[in-house]
């Protein structure tokens, strides 16, 4: 089974925690494109669902998923995302498509927040996959000088625009081994709008899928 196949398993496994009747929060990517298709052939109906890009909303319009926005809800019961790594905490580093600043805002109103992904996301230490940091234009040199002072390489994302029409630098060789702190501390650099790391809003279950089917994982300490 190659990747995609496996990202496609563990999107059709989430499509089983979707509740009927209800908003539920869409996340972006090439494995939640899966769950869209899946819930839009499922049979399954949700009232409607809270996106994450436009690429999301596009694929939810093609499925008659209906799109609700962020402002309209106060909860969501669940949120169905990817991740770029995953830790054994259920830590994340996100934002691989750039979509990380409405993916932290969707997972935060969201009551459970189910990962799905195939067994390479899976990581003993979160880092190795660069780390997306969504800028204002204008700060953007003067973030990335404080993004090496602590130790990062930070690499600007040529020719993209987030949602919010800001850049991302892409930042290697951080280290990552206390996540909840320095996903504040990057927040706290001016010119920073948000980071990728999900620390302190880690998913709540894991369907990781692997050459043996897709497993359910929660946080181990
Ligand atoms: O901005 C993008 C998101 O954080 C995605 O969830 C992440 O990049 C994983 O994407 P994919 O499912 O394509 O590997």
């Amino acid at each position: 089974m190659n990747q995609d196949e496996l990202k496609r398993q563990a999107a059709i496994k989430a499509v089983e925690f979707v509740p009927e009747n209800e908003y539920i929060g869409i996340g972006t990517g090439s494995t939640v494109n899966h769950f869209i298709r899946a819930l839009g052939e499922s049979g399954k109906t949700v009232k409607g669902a809270v996106s994450t890009s436009r690429q999301s909303s596009e694929l939810m319009a093609q499925y008659g998923i209906p799109e609700i926005h962020p402002n309209e809800v106060s909860s969501l019961p669940v949120y169905i995302d990817g991740a770029d790594e995953i830790n054994h905490l259920l830590q994340m580093i996100k934002g691989g498509g750039g979509a990380h600043l409405s993916e932290k805002i969707v997972a935060n109103l969201a009551q459970k927040f189910i990962c799905i992904a195939d067994e390479s996301k899976y990581v003993s230490r979160l880092g190795k996959f660069p780390l997306p940091v969504e800028v204002v234009p204008m700060a953007r040199s003067m973030a990335s000088r404080e993004l090496v002072k602590l130790g990062g390489r930070p690499e600007l994302r040529i020719g993209f625009k987030t949602l919010n029409g800001n850049e991302i630098v892409d930042v290697h060789g951080l280290d990552l081994s206390r996540p909840m702190e320095m996903e504040t501390r990057l927040n706290g650099i001016l010119g920073v709008v948000e980071n990728g790391l999900f620390a302190h809003r880690p998913a709540d279950v894991l369907l990781l899928a692997g050459k043996d089917g897709v497993k359910m994982l929660t946080a181990q300490a």
